[in-house]
């Protein structure tokens, strides 16, 4: 008989943590956002001589982008594609999860995934809409690769729920509101990402589209880096090491839920340039390895801020159940100019701007954009619009993205069109999500028809 399941995992945007989240000193603010991955597995067992599996992923929506692997413990779990083509974060994702669940005795060998991103992870130029009554995706004539990139980590999003959906084949009672899996899932989709990535990056992008928005420590980079070489001689040195590092080893990271405050939204904007993150990363190394002491003040003042933000949402959160007449004044605040008369908010805005000055003495002094003069400018004339608080270039920064904390009740759309300054930004259609990896209904993706 034919299982199908359907699960999903959201996007991503580093509030604050940007850079200092490599270090596992150091704690972040992840918001996961409602812009979602999704896998829908079908599988079933067909009889063959050997315990190969066949494993067919289809995204359709690029250019009907499939690719059809064989994997067998005999070749090692390293999948043979059909036709020769290559989709590292696809392959490594099932080596993993095979290799973790091997020595399970009955499994089906023929599965099929459907994979669906939502439209805010590409650019929507020249795409199609197809839709149903539950859901609505863009689809493109190009290939995958080929499609710009808005940076809310399709390739995070897309290991994880595919690392759930082919562990879903494997243990027929996965829950994944659960723990104990979502530590497998994490675990293994961490594992395979830096893998396919071929570096080991702070994984908040992974650790956000399992667990959703999340203050975040990372894991010490050596869980990962001590895992053998995947090939055909090392198979079981492989899996027992695997194994080991999801099962038994303390993964020493912290992904504790959180929100935005109650009343506020995040608001995205996409600046449509794009900034390489590695370089970004390799020159605020470089200048922090030169500048030393003083670069460990800078990033020692960055964190107070950032840890100011988190006990700020928490107490605000906190202040809107304890005292909601204040914080009825306070959320009105955001529409009528007085937020300084908040000391609740002033000191939110204090910490972003502090860390927004402390990045554009890095971007000077090291030469990576992280708030380059044109960010900084949009940022300031953001600050403007009624109902927004504060604003920051989330994660590396540079010219990808902006992200703005406003009032729920803020129309940043009728408040920016037509004025030349907001010309450059697209306001993506995103809020905070409400959870991580989560069982979506597998009926909910079919008979999707064009809308536009
Ligand atoms: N919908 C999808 N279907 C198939 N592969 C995808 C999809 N989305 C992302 N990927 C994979 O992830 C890669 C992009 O990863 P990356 O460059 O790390 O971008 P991002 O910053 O969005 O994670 C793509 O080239 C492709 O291999
Ligand atoms: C600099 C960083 O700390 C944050 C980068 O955040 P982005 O959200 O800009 O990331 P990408 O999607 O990988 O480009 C690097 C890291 O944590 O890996």
């Amino acid at each position: 008989m034919k299982e199908i399941r359907a699960f999903s995992a959201p996007g991503k945007a580093l509030l604050a943590g940007g850079y200092l989240v490599l270090d596992p000193k150091y704690e972040s603010f992840v918001v996961a956002l409602s812009a979602r991955m999704h896998a829908v597995v079908s599988s079933s067992q067909i009889p063959t001589n050997n315990r190969e599996l066949i494993v067919q992923v289809k995204s359709s929506q690029f250019n009907n982008n499939e690719w059809n692997y064989s994997v067998s413990k005999g070749q090692g779990f390293i999948p043979k594609e059909k036709d020769g083509k290559s989709n590292p974060f696809i392959e490594y994702t099932i080596s993993n999860v095979c290799s973790y669940f091997f020595d399970i005795e009955s499994f089906d060998n023929h599965i099929t995934i459907e994979i669906y991103s939502d439209a805010e992870y590409h650019s929507t130029e020249n795409s199609t809409i197809m839709s149903n009554k539950y859901k609505s995706f863009h689809f493109h004539k190009k290939n995958i690769q080929d499609v710009p990139k808005t940076g809310l980590g399709s390739s995070a999003g897309l290991v994880t729920v595919l690392t759930t959906a082919l562990s879903s084949v494997f243990l027929k009672n996965l829950d994944v509101s659960d723990s104990k899996y979502q530590h497998i899932i994490h675990s293994l989709a961490q594992i395979s990402h830096c893998q396919a990535q071929g570096k080991i990056g702070s994984g908040f992008d992974v650790a956000a589209a399992t667990y959703g928005s999340i203050i975040y420590r990372r894991f010490p980079p050596e869980i990962i880096s001590q895992l053998p070489q995947l090939s055909v001689d090392n198979v079981e040195k492989y899996h027992v090491t695997l194994k080991d590092t999801v099962d038994k080893c303390d993964w020493k990271m912290t992904a504790s839920p959180t929100n935005l405050p109650k009343g506020f939204k995040l608001i995205m904007g996409d600046v449509n340039t794009g900034s390489e993150t590695v370089k970004l990363v390799q020159k605020v190394n470089k200048w922090y390895a030169d500048n030393e002491p003083q670069s460990l003040d800078i990033f020692n003042c960055i964190n107070e801020n950032n840890m100011k933000i988190i006990q700020l949402c928490q107490k605000l959160d906190l202040l809107s159940k304890a005292d909601p007449l204040y914080y009825s004044h306070l959320l009105e605040s955001l529409h009528n100019g007085s937020t300084d008369d908040f000391k609740e908010l002033k000191e939110f805005k204090v910490a972003f701007s502090t860390i927004r000055k402390t990045f554009r003495l890095i971007t000077k002094e090291s030469g990576a954009d992280i708030e380059p003069a044109i960010q900084t400018q949009l940022l300031d004339n953001c600050m403007q619009i009624d109902g927004v608080l504060t604003g920051v270039v989330p994660g590396a920064g540079g010219f990808d993205a902006i992200s703005l904390i406003a009032a729920e009740t803020t129309d940043i759309e009728s408040a920016t069109v037509g004025l030349e300054t907001f010309a450059n930004v697209s306001w993506m259609k995103l809020k905070q999500a409400e959870c991580g990896i989560m069982e979506e209904n597998p009926q909910h993706y079919l008979d999707l028809h064009v809308t536009n």
